[in-house]
């Protein structure tokens, strides 16, 4: 096999092999390059497997609002985690691998490591490109420097989304997405949660009132919420285990026998649990990429610009997580798409909104929070439009529709439309309730095609649909 090549991307992940893809449908030669599994963190330990845990639980959830409908009590834990195997092949990638190289790719296993320019080192064989090597190597959870963690055997995101049997009891640590998500999908599992986050609600990232809805959700479900603290230390009952990462999923250890893991809190109260779930974060997965040789620290983002051109090399590109821009799946491989097309063509400069650049990671990133409630939000939060300096005017309602009363008995839901009052368009939107995932790509295009409210008022939504939210904003707006 030639080790020579237009395009070597970096990373197989959802948004290498967007990325790599595209350059290939151009005609240019590309090698995808792969240190675990072609598909990356979202198949395997992220987006695909949380979401097949969470899924089932929202199911029975809907099924039980609507009277009628003959349901179970609980969720066949068995049955749940089959079926998240499959979405997850088993780990196996073959699949992805067979996907790529019918997309005309060249994959090539091992890591990578930038050698120099155009050059990269896969454990010892060295790869060129005549035209651009693009870095998608994705992102790492974040660990605390916490005393006594480094002692115990803990789960991150890999382990609560790849465990093969319901923990008995789990300690989450971080009120983030992945916390959230993974401490309703457990208890929903029959597992024993309790939830620590720092400030007063989960999700501080996003509009107030969905962080209180979610928290509302996780408390029916039997989450035990512990807010307001910090973890000041962290350990075992029995001192098994090992230590670091480890758990019941394929690569863990698990904790062994009927040892716990205690996390101590600022207010001195101490929680207990089968496994402690980190969740506080994700850092960029520059580590022994060789970055340093054009300025960049290892664990910090590569800078890019819009089209992902990285910050003063102008043959080489990153996309995805590793940016730090967006960490999502669906805004990755729109940068990777950008990437790839700003390669085939040799933009440098484009306009913004054109193909090979990512305008919309600056004011109209969608997403969704799976839990129940669900979360879906695009744009700007109040207080990040106000930051912008922004004259907005904000608009809030419950949600309360013929729709929504119709999808479930007691549906309890949030909407905020965020309006640019110089323009007279939107700026972000937030809705949180049973099921309002689909509602927010209205949002997006609303936003990313600015169109104003004036004209929104001309978008009739259909009865009975949810959607009718948006009608009832629009008079609320004054309209
Ligand atoms: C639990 C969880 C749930 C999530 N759920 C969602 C969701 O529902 N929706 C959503 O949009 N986002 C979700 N995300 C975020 C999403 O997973 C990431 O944004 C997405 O995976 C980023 O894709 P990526 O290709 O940039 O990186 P990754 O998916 O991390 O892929 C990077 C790839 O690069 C490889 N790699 C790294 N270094 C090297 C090297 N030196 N050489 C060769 N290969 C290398 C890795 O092995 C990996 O395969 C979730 C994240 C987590 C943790
Ligand atoms: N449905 C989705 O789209 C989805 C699902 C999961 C993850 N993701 C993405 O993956 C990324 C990572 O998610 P995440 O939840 O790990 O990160 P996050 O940044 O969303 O949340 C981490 C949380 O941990 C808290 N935290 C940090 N240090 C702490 C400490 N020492 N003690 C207690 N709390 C602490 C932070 O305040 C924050 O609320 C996010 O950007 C997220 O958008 C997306």
């Amino acid at each position: 096999m030639s080790d020579d090549f237009d395009v070597i991307v970096i990373g197989g992940g959802p948004v290498g092999e967007n990325a790599a893809a595209r350059t290939a449908a151009g005609g240019l030669r590309t090698a995808l390059v792969e240190a675990e599994r072609v598909g990356g963190e979202c198949s395997y330990w992220a987006c695909m497997p949380s979401k097949a845990l969470l899924r089932p639980g929202h199911a029975l959830a809907a099924a039980r609002r609507v009277p009628g409908v003959p349901v179970g009590e609980r969720l066949d834990p068995a049955e749940v985690l089959k079926r998240r195997n499959s979405f997850t092949s088993d780990w196996d990638d073959s699949g992805q691998v067979e996907w790529a190289e019918g997309a005309g790719l060249t994959v090539v296993r091992g890591r990578g490591r930038l050698a120099g320019e155009r050059r990269v080192d896969v454990d010892g064989r060295v790869l060129t490109a005549t035209k651009a090597v693009v870095v998608c190597t994705g992102s790492v959870p974040r660990i605390p420097s916490l005393p006594g963690l480094a002692d115990v055997p803990y789960w991150t995101s890999r382990e609560a989304t790849s465990a093969q049997e319901v923990p008995r009891s789990l300690v989450v640590l971080g009120g983030g997405v992945v916390g959230v998500e993974m401490a309703q999908a457990w208890a929903r599992l029959g597992s024993d949660v309790t939830l620590v986050v720092s400030g007063e609600r989960p999700l501080p990232k996003f509009e107030a009132f969905a962080g209180e809805l979610v928290a509302d959700g996780l408390k029916e479900d039997g989450v035990r919420l512990v807010t307001g603290v910090k973890a000041v230390g962290v350990s075992t009952s029995d001192g098994s285990g090992g230590s670091g990462p480890g758990g019941s999923g394929p690569g863990g250890s698990g904790l062994g026998g009927a040892g716990e893991v205690s996390l101590t809190l600022s207010d001195d109260a101490v929680v207990t649990g089968a496994h402690l779930l980190i969740a506080t974060g994700r850092q960029p997965a520059t580590f022994d990429l060789g970055v340093e040789q054009f300025g960049f620290t290892a664990g910090e983002a590569l800078e890019v610009d819009d089209t992902g051109r990285v910050s003063g090399v102008d043959w080489l590109y990153a996309a995805g997580d590793v940016t730090g821009r967006a960490l999502l799946t669906h805004q990755g491989k729109y940068a990777a798409r950008a990437v790839g097309t700003a390669i085939v063509t040799g933009a440098t400069d484009p306009e913004p909104w054109t193909a090979p650049v990512a305008t919309a990671d600056h004011t109209a990133v969608p997403q969704v929070v799976f839990t129940d409630p669900e979360v879906a939000s695009v744009g700007w939060t109040e207080a990040q439009a106000r930051e912008a300096g922004l004259d907005i005017r904000v608009v809030d309602l419950d949600i309360a529709v013929a729709g929504s009363s119709l999808h479930a008995d007691g549906y309890r839901g949030k909407a905020r439309m965020i309006v640019d009052e110089r323009k007279r368009t939107l700026v972000g939107v937030t809705f949180a309730g049973p099921d309002v995932a689909e509602l927010i790509h209205a949002a997006t295009i609303a936003i990313v095609g600015e169109v104003t409210v004036d004209r929104l008022w001309h978008a009739v939504p259909a009865y009975p649909t949810i959607s009718e939210v948006w009608l009832r904003l629009l008079e609320a707006y004054g309209l």
